[in-house]
């Protein structure tokens, strides 16, 4: 398959520091990709860069082959984009909102109309059409800016931050929206700080092909796999010690020692041997063990 997302050595730069700093991973044909990191580890910048909203500093940037930089108007008629901001219009109604951007991307009629009826009806809002955005909720907006990024039959899909400030049972639906999606073959990028997220978008369970996690943090990415590789790479095992106030290591920020196995056995016969087993658990590892241990603290 070939890549439909390429990044190679890109870097972006604020005031001569490098908020992104020499990134480069591919994303296959049909694949969810997520890339998990804290606030302000270049996630959005990364997505930002890849739907032309702005220039990378250095480095090479491609979506469904085409360059980003020299040629931004066929990579933007290929794919669609939701953005962490509410970006549709409160004053126009669902209708017209999807409307306007048929248009922009000159999707003639009857087709726009099809187009239009069968989006809306995917994220269930047609029974909405004729509201004003304004007076939808936060979920019925996120949905509705998934049909619109949709309607021009992208090859992929960025979404930045996709749940962020939405209710338990909302973040659900648009999961399974997002799942949905990939199923039927829809390439994605996602940005996101939920582990939770990230695991049940990327992980086997339900899915033929797991997603990829790419963490980032101050601009790089520092590990790249599936949720399988990745505990793989750092280990399944894990020996979680509490430690006291006095002990040495102990910087209050964690509060705990994390032990990594590459075996659930390994870890429970490590714990066997120990004297003193006290504030000592034998847990299968998790995607926040990874990243706490790679970066030293915790997500949110
Ligand atoms: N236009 C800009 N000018 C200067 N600095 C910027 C600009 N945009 C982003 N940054 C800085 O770049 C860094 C990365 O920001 P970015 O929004 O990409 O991070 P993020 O991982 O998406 O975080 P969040 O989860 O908070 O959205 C931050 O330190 C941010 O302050």
């Amino acid at each position: 398959m070939t890549a439909t997302v390429l990044l190679e050595n890109v870097y972006k730069l604020y005031n001569n520091v490098p908020v992104v700093n020499d990134l480069s991973f591919n994303i296959e044909a049909g694949e969810i990709f997520a890339l998990l990191g804290p606030n302000g580890a270049g996630k959005s910048t990364t997505i930002r860069m890849l739907t032309t909203l702005t220039k990378p500093s250095q480095g090479r940037m491609e979506v469904a082959g085409y360059d980003v930089v020299r040629q931004p108007m066929l990579a933007k008629r290929n794919i669609g984009v939701v953005l962490q901001q509410i970006s549709v219009d409160g004053d126009l109604s669902v209708w017209e909102n999807m409307e306007l951007h048929g248009r922009l991307h000159h999707i003639a009629n009857p087709e726009r109309q099809r187009l239009i009826n069968q989006w809306l009806e995917y994220v269930e809002l047609v029974d909405r059409r004729d509201s004003l955005v304004k007076t939808l909720s936060g979920g019925m907006k996120r949905r509705l800016q998934i049909a619109r990024a949709l309607l021009h039959q992208p090859q992929i899909l960025f979404l930045d931050e996709p749940t962020v400030g939405l209710d338990p049972q909302t973040r659900r639906r648009l999961w399974e929206i997002i799942r949905d999606l990939n199923k039927q073959g829809m390439t994605m990028l996602l940005t996101t700080h939920y582990m939770d997220e990230v695991e049940f978008l990327c992980d086997a369970f339900g899915s033929a092909k797991p997603g990829r996690i790419g963490i980032m943090d101050a601009g790089k990415l520092i590990s790249l796999g599936t949720l399988k590789q990745l505990r793989s790479v750092h280990g399944e095992g894990l020996v979680t010690k509490q430690l006291s106030v006095t002990e040495p290591g102990n910087d209050s920020s964690r509060g705990w020692e994390y032990l990594f196995f590459p075996t659930l056995e390994e870890a429970n016969n490590y714990l066997n041997q120990q004297p003193n087993k006290t504030g000592m658990m034998v847990r299968p590892s998790n995607l926040e063990d990874i990243f706490v241990e790679l970066t030293g603290r915790q997500l949110n």
